[in-house]
């Protein structure tokens, strides 16, 4: 599928300070990428450019194979942005404003009326458009500077923090208007809320002091960053039963998470059962100390109890439905199963808590972006 967007060894530098170094990726039709960075990264450096409202000092923007600072006017039509603070006329009505976007957009002057009608009702603003700009909320302003951005129906939509200072009804409000552009636009959205990126996005990218860190989809994050597939569980069976049935599987290596110290001076009483199951497990498990007896007072009667055990993939592989399925075949409940892979907050903070890059580094190769199927460089 051809990009709609090819961002080509991108650096912008002010006057001795790095704003971006060396960006470069690309997004096809369809996608809605969320752009993630701590203050000051280079989000909006960025955007401004992808827009051509900044010159790069180094390399290019293309969107629809055309070069943004080359072809400016026409490439513009194509490009729809919503900057952080939008630029609304408080002295104009909602309807007057749409006008004035509309001329300025180029909207061929027959399709005007139509199309304002299209972006009152799309975006919600039904019996707003006589009210002026500046007696609407921070919400309807938002919504009002989406239509703006959209109205001549461009290919690419640029956000920059479309959910900042938004009341949370407001942010799940126009949370879901984003959901639906992305229907039918491509959409790059920078956003400091990180679940927003895991609700909206199919694609994240993470910039940190001006350098792309980070570059993949939701689902390849775990192996963008190398980390293997983790689960914990509890288990209605007893520590020998379970690693009988675990040991054999080579999909993830199983390592029995011992009790807290309160509940295992309980069940250390009947210390024989613990030597017991852990020779049974044998040498690839990492059995923990103590067996989980807590649903067995009576541990004589054989009553199946619960194991509490942690399982790491190989791999970054999912593999919770294939566990499903064997533990079930063995007649094993799963009481509860909980993946215990990086959070996105985790990821994020792992990625962009480095130390300072000075303005020296700036002249300098870029720095590896992780990706999920090589491990480094950008897309
Ligand atoms: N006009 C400017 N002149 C000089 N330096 C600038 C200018 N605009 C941005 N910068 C610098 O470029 C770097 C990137 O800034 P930018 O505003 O792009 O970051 P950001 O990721 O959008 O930050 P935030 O999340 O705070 O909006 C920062 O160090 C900033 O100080």
């Amino acid at each position: 599928m051809k990009d709609v967007l090819e961002v080509r060894q991108v650096s912008k530098v002010y006057e001795g300070q790095r704003g971006v170094h060396q960006l470069d990726f690309t997004m096809e039709r369809g996608e809605i990428v969320g752009f993630l960075g701590p203050n000051g990264a280079g989000k909006t450096t960025t955007m401004r450019m992808i827009t051509g409202y900044l010159h790069p000092s180094e390399g290019s923007v293309l969107v629809d194979g055309v070069s943004v600072h080359d072809q400016g006017r026409s490439v513009r039509s194509k490009i729809g942005y919503l900057p952080e603070t939008p630029p609304l006329y408080p002295d104009m009505t909602v309807q007057s404003y749409l006008k004035f976007v509309a001329n300025l957009r180029d909207v061929p002057a027959r399709d005007v009326k139509l199309r304002i009608s299209e972006m009152v009702s799309r975006l919600g603003l039904q019996g707003r458009e006589k009210q002026m700009v500046r007696g609407l909320s921070k919400g309807y302003k938002q919504r009002l500077g989406l239509a703006g951005a959209i109205i001549h129906k461009p290919d690419l939509l640029v956000l920059d923090e479309p959910t900042s200072g938004l009341d949370p009804n407001q942010i799940i409000e126009i949370r879901d208007l984003i959901r639906e552009l992305g229907e039918n636009h491509t959409v790059l959205l920078s956003t400091h809320i990180l679940p927003e990126v895991s609700t909206l996005c199919n694609r994240m990218l993470i910039i940190n002091q001006g350098r792309l860190v980070l570059d993949a989809s939701p689902q390849e994050l775990g192996s963008a960053m190398g980390d293997r597939f983790k689960v914990s569980l509890e288990v209605k069976a007893t520590e020998q039963q379970l690693l009988q049935v675990l040991k054999p599987w080579e999909k993830a290596k199983s390592e029995v998470i011992p009790r807290s110290p309160a509940s295992s001076l309980s069940s250390s009483s009947d210390g024989n059962l613990d030597a017991t199951a852990s020779d049974l497990a044998g040498g690839d498990h990492k059995a923990g100390s103590v067996l989980d007896t807590a649903d067995t007072p009576d541990t004589a009667s054989h009553v199946p109890s619960t194991v509490h055990v942690r399982l790491t993939g190989e791999t970054s592989e999912d593999f919770r439905e294939e566990l499903f399925y064997l533990l079930s075949g063995a007649g094993l409940p799963i009481l509860e199963m909980k993946r215990e892979n990086l959070s996105l907050e985790q990821i994020f903070l792992k990625l962009t808590t480095s130390e300072p890059v000075g303005i020296e580094d700036v002249a300098e190769p870029t720095e590896h972006t992780q990706r999920p199927d090589s491990g480094e460089g950008s897309k």
